[in-house]
């Protein structure tokens, strides 16, 4: 995005809508938004728009989904702006409509009429969750001092406050868990490397985060983070993509373009799904990793870049090689920093301040007046599999929060598939089998044990079947962990 690395550039906005009036109204939502804006960019119908976005630079693109033929028509837009804020907007609104346009590339979703101060907040945030416009400053200044910065559930931010917050580094990478304790402290030791970091974990771990974080952690920080999704181009494109190409390279190739590689000079070349990328292709990059040059397609001539390569798969890379997909010596190339990101169930310590932190985001820009989770609400979510990572925690929550309002989430208010657990085995934990672990303390046959002491044996014995986290033990019991703190006091206060 050329204007969102704190260069200062002015935003460049397109509107595709085929009602010249709408798209003109649109577009006035650049007086409104705090950022310099280029003179909006309109289009009535979807070719020329498609042709601009795949050969200019674009940050904001707002698009009415009846003139690209629905939802799903998306990707082939979103794909030709990776770094760019896409809202979709629609006269035909509804949440699934919204879910699915998000689903597709969009940002966010605006259903029309919309107001122009609406659209401007949307913009506005998102532009801020990409564009950390920072002043320059020394790596060790650019440290956050406490690692871990998880929101107080009862000193909820105001809303303008929220919105105006700018994260950077490893403060968007959220994590409490020791797990995500070792990738922060991973994070923090090879920022300042200029080896390529290899980052594996299923989707929807944080992989993208944590190679932001990693950039700007580093002394490249002023410089671009540049993402090519791998797996969202096709095969054929992805050479040109990384490359650039000059005009006349191949049919619709109208002008010279640098490439991804050149477009990071200076800065990071994330190469997200790396594993998708075909064997030839391949053979080109790490030609690239040997030498530091390459040719844009149809050029003669060589261009050298410095630009620190950061990978990400969700495949086993080793499993790759064996199979014959992957080169061994690129592998070996590029895993010389190698990033694990756990499956969110692995790390279930995160799971509500990740959950809370949602809460807060998408309360404030929806407007809504959640304050956190009650305890069954609390309960599911934390024993819950999350099949999906972060990802499907974070898409659940703004669900939840578009769908409804109040102080608290509700167990009510929980998507089915979150409810209903029964319905899929392997989301859950299989608590019978962390409980039989522990053996039941023998009891005086025939004597009646008080309800305290009962509850307390079984929220004990909860306690030692997961080592003493609270939060685990408390899911198990379908109870909050709150309670659980609660009762621990009162036994205390039994026993002075
Ligand atoms: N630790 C985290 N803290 C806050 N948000 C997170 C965290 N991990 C992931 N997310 C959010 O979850 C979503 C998915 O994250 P991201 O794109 O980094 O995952 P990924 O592993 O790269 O996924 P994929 O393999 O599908 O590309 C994003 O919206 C991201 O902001």
């Amino acid at each position: 995005m050329g204007s969102i690395e704190g260069n200062h550039l002015p935003v460049i906005v397109r509107v595709l809508d085929a009602s010249a009036s709408e798209a003109a109204r649109t577009s006035a939502v650049c007086a409104k938004i705090s950022a310099s804006c280029a003179d909006p960019i309109l289009y009535t119908d979807s070719a020329s728009c498609l042709q601009d976005l795949a050969d200019k630079s674009t940050d904001v693109l707002i698009i009415d989904l009846e003139t690209i033929g629905g939802d799903e028509a998306l990707e082939a837009y979103a794909v030709r702006c990776p770094k760019a804020v896409i809202i979709a907007v629609s006269a035909k609104g509804s949440v699934s409509r919204a879910v699915s346009a998000m689903r597709s590339g969009a940002h966010d979703f605006l259903t029309k009429p919309f107001s122009l101060d609406a659209l401007a907040t949307k913009i506005m945030f998102q532009l801020k969750q990409r564009r950390p416009v920072l002043a320059p400053a020394p790596v060790e200044a650019a440290l956050p001092k406490e690692p871990i910065r998880v929101p107080e559930r009862q000193a909820l931010k105001s809303r303008s406050e929220i919105s105006i917050v700018v994260q950077t580094g490893l403060d968007r990478l959220i994590g409490v868990s020791l797990q995500m304790r070792d990738v922060h402290d991973q994070i923090r030791r090879m920022a300042p490397s200029q080896a390529p970091v290899f980052i594996t974990g299923e989707s929807g771990t944080g992989k993208e985060l944590c190679a932001n974080a990693i950039h700007d952690l580093s002394d490249r920080h002023p410089n671009r983070f540049v993402t090519l999704n791998c797996a969202a181009i096709p095969r054929d494109l992805i050479e040109s993509e990384i490359f650039g190409y000059m005009r006349g390279a191949f049919t619709g190739a109208s002008e010279n373009r640098a490439g991804a590689a050149e477009q990071a000079d200076g800065g990071t070349l994330f190469l997200d799904e790396i594993g998708e990328m075909d064997l030839l292709l391949q053979s080109k990059l790490l030609r690239f990793l040997q030498t530091g040059s390459f040719q844009r397609l149809g050029d003669t001539q060589s261009r050298k870049v410095d630009a620190r390569i950061i990978c990400a798969t969700n495949r086993n890379p080793v499993a790759e090689i064996t199979a014959g997909r992957f080169r061994e010596d690129l592998y070996y190339r590029l895993h010389v920093l190698p990033v694990h990101l756990p499956p969110l169930r692995e790390r279930r310590d995160d799971i509500l301040p990740l959950a809370e932190t949602f809460l807060d985001r998408y309360s404030s820009e929806e407007r809504r007046n959640f304050k956190g989770f009650d305890a069954d609400a609390e309960t599911r979510i934390l024993s819950y599999g999350w099949p999906g990572n972060v990802r499907q925690l974070e898409n659940t929550i703004r669900q939840m929060v578009v769908m409804n309002d109040g102080a608290a989430v509700t167990y009510d208010m929980l998507p089915m598939v979150i409810r209903d657990q029964s319905s899929r085995p392997n989301a859950i934990i299989d608590l019978s089998r962390e409980r039989s672990r522990v053996s039941v303390p023998s009891r005086p046959f025939g004597s009646i044990e008080p309800l305290w002491a009962q509850e307390r044996r079984i929220i004990e014995d909860a306690l030692d079947a997961f080592d003493g986290n609270i939060a685990m033990a408390a899911a198990a019991l379908e109870i909050s962990p709150s309670t659980i703190y609660r009762k621990r006091q009162s036994w205390t206060a039994r026993s002075l």
